[in-house]
């Protein structure tokens, strides 16, 4: 700490010792510099040095006392013993944690005396005390420069935080929020003082602040008319010695939820169409027609094999396309209740509250792109809800009913759909909407010079990923594995690979190591026949509907068709 930041109080301090003591004060810093001077008798700016008394006072950090300069060894030998105009002197050093950062020193002119040297124990105790006083208002300052330098991290670290805070006080007014917070309400005024309510008008908030429990990452939805915020809400007491001094709010938005989710589960939402491997000219052709698609709004249809890439594709269109930076958001729709899939797309809602709601994927996907999987597995009814969608640009049903809804759609699908829609098992206008514009991913049978590159790719890939870089398949390994037609297609080169990475003992995986794989067929392939989906529709609206009638409305076919096909697969 540095004494001229308290010139101000040291001059005082130095006027009054002065009178106290009728003497010339001076207070000096440890660099040698007059930070307080009275001039009252003596107008002697002579330097101060290391080698005056005053000097020896900052070095040594001892008082010194000289009453008689006649008789004090360092002045006898002073070649300005003559032209010296005080004739005694007291020093006392002032410290701060320690360390000497000044001195106090009370110079007694010639031909005047002073009381200062009648007690003079007395005296130099009163001006360590004043020393000390200095002292601690210097540490006042020190404490309140650390206090704001905290103030300031605290502010630089939550304005680094991609999660939304606001503490309030135990009544529930704003004592500080960060830059995400502002961002995601949209607050541009100062809001510090302000009832969190006034801000957010939310019946979770209320509930915050009337029963002040903690809890974390409750489901929150808020939305104003030009703005809104999905996500979670924790909120934290902030207690002190048992007193509760408030509440700190934390809002973690939904998109970086995602994001952590997908980085967690490999399920990389930053792919493009170079994470796209293979040479094969049909599938650069495929790629290079989902590029041109990208660009525009067009609903696309991704239909493959299993395990071809077909979540791959519909990534990298949405990070080509001009909605790159909002949402995608994926529905997949196989092998789900139907309410429940009917939740997942279009929310629901908790006790008629609009602001409890699950605001449900389409509406989350606004602006963004939708991304529907296993199309052929959607309920006929729900199919026909998005044929409405596409048609009006407006959501017909759901908790947002007649909001108008601009989302990019991306289906996919395993099957062959033309042949379910003839069969009465999927919309056909749906179908006439979705199919203009398809992308097909050739299998890896049919293209088997990509079989080489993709089972290198994965390799190097997995064996990264698991740190066994140093891991080497044996030649007449890699040989049967090139050899093999990979009838599950990438998903299972990735699924072997990983087994082989994760088994190996050694640092080379031979022929011994794939013994037992033989490159049988793997199970899972799931190439299902018409009829057996048909079986499987049918058996999920069995357990749907009580009433025939219903149910063969909501399959989009007449009675009579329903009860030719129980008959065919054995259901009545
Ligand atoms: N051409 C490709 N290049 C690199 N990796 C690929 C490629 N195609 C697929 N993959 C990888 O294969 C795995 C399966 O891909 P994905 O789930 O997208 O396939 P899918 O066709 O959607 O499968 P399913 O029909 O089984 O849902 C993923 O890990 C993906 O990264």
């Amino acid at each position: 700490m540095y004494l001229g930041e308290i010139r101000g109080a040291a001059s005082k301090f130095a006027e009054t010792i002065s009178k106290i003591f009728d003497v010339d004060v001076m207070i000096i810093d440890n660099n040698y510099n007059r930070i307080a001077n009275t001039f009252i008798y003596a107008n002697d700016p002579t330097p101060i040095t290391r080698y005056t008394i005053i000097g020896e006072v900052l070095h040594t950090g001892k008082v010194v006392a000289v009453k008689n300069k006649a008789i004090y060894q360092h002045c006898k030998n002073c070649s300005d013993l003559e032209e010296c105009a005080i004739s005694g002197l007291v020093s006392v050093p002032i410290f701060f944690e320690q360390k000497v950062i000044g001195a106090i020193a009370l110079l007694v002119p010639n031909n005047k005396t002073s009381p200062i040297f009648e007690n003079l124990e007395i005296s130099i105790d009163f001006l360590e005390k004043m020393s000390d006083l200095l002292s601690s208002k210097l540490k006042n300052i020190d404490d309140y420069n650390k206090l704001n330098l905290i103030k300031k991290e605290r502010e630089i670290i939550l304005d680094m935080l991609e999660d939304g805070l606001v503490f309030l006080n135990d009544v529930g007014e704003v004592m500080h929020c960060n830059h995400q917070f502002e961002k995601f309400f949209r607050i541009e005024k100062q809001i510090t003082g302000q009832h969190i309510e006034k801000i957010i008008d939310h019946p979770l908030i209320h509930d915050t602040i009337v029963f002040r429990k903690n809890f974390s990452h409750k489901l929150f939805y808020y939305e104003e008319k030009s703005y809104g915020f999905y996500g979670f809400l924790s909120c934290h007491n902030i207690t002190l010695n048992a007193v509760n001094y408030g509440f700190l709010l934390t809002f973690k938005s939904l998109g970086r939820v995602y994001n952590v989710l997908n980085e967690a589960s490999d399920n990389k939402t930053n792919i493009s169409f170079n994470d796209i491997v293979g040479k094969d000219a049909k599938l650069i052709e495929e790629i290079n027609k989902a590029k041109q698609l990208a660009v525009t709004n067009e609903i696309i249809l991704i239909s493959s094999e299993p395990g071809l890439g077909k979540s791959v594709f519909a990534k990298a269109i949405h990070n080509f396309s001009d909605r790159a930076q909002q949402y995608f958001v994926c529905v997949d729709c196989y092998n789900k209740p139907y309410d429940l899939l009917e939740k997942e797309i279009f929310g629901y809602q908790i006790n008629e509250n609009p602001k409890t709601t699950g605001i449900g994927k389409l509406r989350m996907g606004h602006k963004g792109t939708i991304f529907f999987k296993n199309i052929n597995d959607m309920p006929l009814y729900l199919q026909q809800w998005l044929v409405d969608i596409i048609k009006t640009k407006q959501l017909k049903q759901g908790t947002y009913k007649d909001f108008p809804i601009d989302v990019r759609m991306i289906f996919d699908t395993r099957c062959d759909i033309a042949s379910l829609v003839e069969r009465g098992m999927f919309n056909e206008e749906l179908y006439f909407r979705i199919s203009k514009n398809i992308i097909r991913i050739p299998p890896l049978s049919r293209r088997k010079g990509d079989i080489k590159i993709i089972v290198d790719d994965t390799i190097e890939k997995l064996k990264a990923k698991h740190l066994k870089t140093h891991l080497k398949f044996d030649k007449g390994v890699l040989e049967k594995m090139y050899g093999y037609s990979w009838p599950n297609n990438i998903d299972e080169v990735q699924k072997t690979v990983e087994l082989l990475i994760g088994n190996a003992k050694g640092c080379n995986i031979t022929l011994e190591d794939v013994r037992d794989f033989d490159f049988v067929e793997f199970q899972g392939a799931e190439t299902k026949t018409v009829e057996v989906m048909e079986r499987e529709l049918i058996e999920k609206m069995l357990a749907k509907y009580q009433s025939k009638t219903e149910m063969a409305k909501a399959m989009g076919i007449g009675r009579a068709t329903l009860y030719r096909k129980l008959r065919k697969y054995g259901m009545i």
